[in-house]
């Protein structure tokens, strides 16, 4: 049996359309262009691509893109009068610092400094609260985009077991609060987890955030599951001299033969990522304006 693949790319692209349809009706009715800030500092290559490609996608939905360079070297009190600028700016409803930033910078102090209002990647303290208790806030994009892709896949999600692999604030954390609310009975592993295989064996739902590359093997899976894959890793094409080849933290060509429904990468969580960005800085700007929210586009 071979398992159903799940087109990330092509469900991004209906959530950036919902988007769209919204972003149309907030300017035709209160003449409002909802606004993403995205903040980079330095040059990492990796990370260029990234916001180039947040960039394009913002202007696509019709929003406003603000993109911010800041040199690899600047000071933590320049970074955060920018920072505290675009907090203040009514044209900016969401902010968002790239990572990761040099090392003489602190993520958490960046995060700390954005209005969690504006914090459409939920990364503050503020939001990673109001989702753990289960309160309206902002949530992480990468988990919000797993989400929207098991609601599509499954039925009723309740009482099935879910196995995150991982524990980053970025995104093991927030993922396990969403199954969590939607009753799944779940497991957080991680890297000194015993027996990892016959843990994630018993999943219903497999998410692979480990960055590790095609860690997870076939028979670490359930015949049947929904298999979720997070990781990218990028790797010297084996074929293709100076090309780049991406790996996930699943080994696909095995896994695709046991489990019920699997995420390719590429083309399957990253491309949501970034839908998720758009539907969050959307519901912000909605917030801020104290107008109903889209639905569909939120957790
Ligand atoms: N503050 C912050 N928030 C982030 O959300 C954030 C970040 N920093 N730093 C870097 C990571 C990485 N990330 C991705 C976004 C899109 C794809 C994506 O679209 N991937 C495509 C194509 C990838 C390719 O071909 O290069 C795919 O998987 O099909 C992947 C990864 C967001 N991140």
């Amino acid at each position: 049996m071979s398992a159903r693949i799940i087109d990330g790319k092509a469900f991004a692209a209906t959530v950036r359309g919902k988007v769209a349809d919204h972003v149309a009706r907030l300017k035709s009715d209160h003449g409002i262009t909802p606004g993403l800030a995205v903040v980079l500092v330095g040059e990492d290559p990796a990370s260029e691509v990234y916001v180039a490609a947040k960039h394009k996608q913002t202007v696509e939905v019709g929003m406003a893109s603000f993109e911010h360079k800041l040199p690899a070297d600047v000071s933590e009190a320049d970074l955060f009068a920018l920072i505290d600028q675009l907090n203040a700016d009514p044209n900016v409803h969401g902010i968002l610092c790239q990572f990761p930033v040099p090392d003489h910078l602190d993520e958490r102090a960046v995060v700390a400094r954005i209005d969690p209002a504006k914090d459409v990647d939920g990364l503050s303290v503020v939001n990673a609260g109001l989702l753990a208790s289960g309160e309206k806030g902002l949530v992480s994009c990468t988990p919000l985009g797993c989400l929207m892709l098991l609601r599509d896949q499954i039925d009723a999600m309740s009482g099935l077991d879910a196995v995150v692999i991982g524990r980053s604030n970025l995104f093991g954390k927030p993922m396990a609060q969403l199954l969590l609310q939607e009753n799944c009975t779940v497991t957080i592993a991680h890297s000194r987890t015993k027996d990892l295989a016959a843990v994630c064996r018993r999943a219903d739902i497999l998410v692979a955030a480990v960055g590790r590359a095609e860690m997870v093997k076939a028979d670490w899976v359930k015949p049947g599951a929904t298999v979720i894959d997070v990781g990218i890793t990028r790797i010297p094409h084996p074929d293709r001299p100076g090309a780049t080849k991406l790996l996930g933290d699943v080994d696909f060509a095995q896994v695709s033969k046991v489990a019920g429904a699997i995420t390719p990468v590429p083309g399957g969580v990253g491309p949501m990522t970034i839908a998720c960005l758009l539907a969050n800085t959307l519901t912000a700007c909605c917030r801020a304006l104290g107008v109903t929210e889209p639905e569909g586009l939120t957790a």
